[in-house]
């Protein structure tokens, strides 16, 4: 369809015995900025080789711009910034970038990618003779040379320092602002959270979760209760707290005698606070907070992990 950026077609690829992507059912809409998110080995890289076109899938289809990846780089439609591959060494940035503007079918003007990349002072350096950090800017600045509809970046911020990465994600949000589709393979969950628009979970290979932060959040039951119970308010009931609507899981702990802490992780904390209370507690010290999408991230890959291993054991026991 030709309102489709990418699409994936139940696309498998193994490596020998290792099926890095498997199944893979995905589809990228125009001025979309997507968070692709996984544990390491889930198959990221492979993702964005397989769509990139630098690797064929064994079975499946991957598109770009309703056509054959290759077509859609030759036409100049996306840019990408990889985890691997040199920089040209013996040039100053502005060199490197212009040649990247030359070469590029819908080339920019170099001074605006300097400035959109936030190196420009950085224009005259040799390009041997910069930090990790600003390397990666220019990889950046390579990567929107020209004027790409679809930029893909492989964990971009690897390297880093907090405040350049900041500024990173300013200029990468400031190219999905102008309609841009953005796609990116990231560990920074909580930037993920604050810039994507779309979040991707992989693991081992597979799709697990796909929505807005919010909704990966509320998948994982995104939200925490957490109080007292005092002996000297009622005698302690474990059965009460685990018939609370919405309960996921449940820690008690007991550090100070006639002293409980309880966490609740719930899919309904209005409903789990107000059963509390017509279940006859007294909680001390209530709070209600929201869990990070880091947290949901490790909830719903570690649930995944415990399915993974139970069907595998009912497998074995075959
Ligand atoms: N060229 C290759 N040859 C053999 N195995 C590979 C190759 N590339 C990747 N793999 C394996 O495929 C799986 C997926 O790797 P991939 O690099 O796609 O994951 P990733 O999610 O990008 O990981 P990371 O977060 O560590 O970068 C891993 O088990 C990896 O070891």
């Amino acid at each position: 369809m030709g309102t489709e950026v990418a699409a994936f077609r139940n696309v498998s690829k193994s490596y020998g015995r290792v099926r890095a992507v498997d199944g893979l059912d995905l589809v990228l809409r125009p001025g979309e900025t997507v968070a692709l998110l996984g544990p390491n080995g889930a198959g990221k890289s492979s993702s964005l080789d397989l769509l990139l076109g630098l690797r064929e899938p064994d079975h499946g289809t991957v598109e770009l711009f309703g056509g054959a990846p290759r077509a859609a780089i030759a036409a100049g439609r996306v840019g990408a910034m990889l985890q691997s591959g040199g920089l040209m060494a013996d040039v100053k940035v502005r060199e490197l970038v212009r040649l990247a503007c030359d070469v590029h079918p819908r080339g920019r003007a170099v001074g605006e990618v300097l400035a959109d990349a936030g190196i420009t002072e950085l224009a005259e350096r040799r390009v041997d003779r910069l930090s990790g950090g600003q390397e990666q800017r220019v990889r950046f600045a390579l990567a929107i040379a020209g004027a790409n509809d679809l930029i893909v970046l492989d964990e971009p911020t690897t390297g880093m320092d907090v405040s350049v990465r900041k500024a990173f994600w300013a200029s990468m949000r400031a190219q999905a602002d102008v309609g841009r589709t953005v796609l990116f393979a990231t560990h920074y969950l909580e930037e993920a959270d604050s810039i994507a628009d779309r979040v991707l979970v992989l693991h081992r290979g597979r799709l697990i979760a796909d929505g807005s932060s919010a909704e990966i959040k509320a998948k994982a039951g995104a939200r925490r209760i957490t109080f007292e119970l005092h002996d000297a308010d009622g005698p302690f009931d474990d059965s009460a707290l685990r018939a609370l609507p919405g309960v996921l899981a449940l820690d008690v702990t007991a550090r100070v005698p006639g002293v409980r802490t309880v966490r609740i992780r719930t899919a309904d904390a209005d409903a789990g606070v107000a059963g509390l209370y017509r279940a006859g507690l007294y909680p001390r010290g209530l709070e209600v907070t929201g869990l990070g999408l880091e947290q949901a991230f490790l909830t719903i890959t570690g649930e995944q992990d415990a399915a993974d291993s139970s069907e595998f054991a009912t497998e074995a026991a075959r």
